[in-house]
């Protein structure tokens, strides 16, 4: 469903990322982990059509992305850490405009379970202005839905939501996969990559480290069956007890 083949993004002569290469399938959730710097971003821009592949292909259902930009993207969510969205369009005018751009006839059936998902029901009439970091991040979510993709990129999806909107965006993205879709989640918070992820992939100067099932890659680098995907982490990106103290 998600396909990255042989890609690399060259800004000038530094090589973001090298030669990177997944699969993510129906139903999978790929956790996408690095350090700072690790390439992370510049990989799910490049998979969304935001910023060209210096070489090698993303596709998206099948569609190359480059190729076919269009095509890919109707099949697609993607939701970046920052939400942005428009300062004179209410949460309900929102949802309407993207309905609009992706061919939602049905937006607003749709658009009702959504916004009671992420407890914005009677946000509805509110401008971005009148809604908390949290909430504006929650409609970005909304947007991203409503079209029902098949694909769906999640950055730092928990970033400004509280207790209860971390919950219910756990139970969203083990619904989402569920029900099918291919879902890549990159985040720092390996807490939540080891709860809701089927899949890892770790990468560092921009090139892959491991991937496979999450039982895969921590047997790969913890022979306890038992270590924390941070002590994997730690392990697979070289990092020691000491140097991280
Ligand atoms: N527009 C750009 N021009 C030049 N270099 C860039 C650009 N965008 C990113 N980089 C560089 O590419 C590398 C990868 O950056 P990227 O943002 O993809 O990393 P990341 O894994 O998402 O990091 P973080 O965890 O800090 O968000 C970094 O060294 C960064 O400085």
């Amino acid at each position: 469903m998600i396909e990255l083949e042989h890609l690399s993004k060259r800004y000038g002569d530094f090589t973001a990322v090298d030669d990177l290469s997944f699969k993510v399938g129906p139903g999978e959730v790929m956790g996408l982990v690095g350090p700072n710097g690790a390439g992370k971003t510049t990989t799910l821009r490049c998979l969304s059509g935001i910023i060209p592949a210096t070489t090698g292909h993303a596709r998206i259902g099948g569609v190359d992305v480059a190729a076919d930009p269009v095509a890919a993207k109707r099949q697609l969510a993607f939701i970046p850490d920052e939400p942005r969205l428009f300062d004179h369009l209410t949460v309900e005018q929102h949802l309407n405009f993207v309905a609009r751009l992706y061919g939602v006839a049905d937006w607003q059936a749709r658009a009702q379970p959504l916004l009671d998902e992420l407890e914005m029901g009677d946000k509805r009439k509110l401008l971005p202005a009148e809604l908390s970091r949290g909430m504006k991040q929650k409609l970005a979510i909304a947007c991203g839905l409503l079209h029902a993709p098949r694909a769906v990129i999640l950055d730092e999806p928990l970033t400004g939501l509280d207790p209860y909107g971390i919950r219910r965006m756990k139970d969203t993205m083990r619904r989402l996969a569920g029900e099918g879709a291919a879902i890549i989640l990159s985040s720092h918070l390996l807490d939540l990559v080891q709860e809701v992820c089927t899949h890892l992939l770790i990468l560092k100067d921009g090139r892959k480290l491991a991937d496979g099932t999450v039982a895969d890659v921590r047997a790969r680098y913890a022979a306890d069956g038992a270590a924390s995907l941070e002590d994997v982490f730690f392990r697979a990106t070289g990092e020691t007890e000491s140097a991280k103290a």
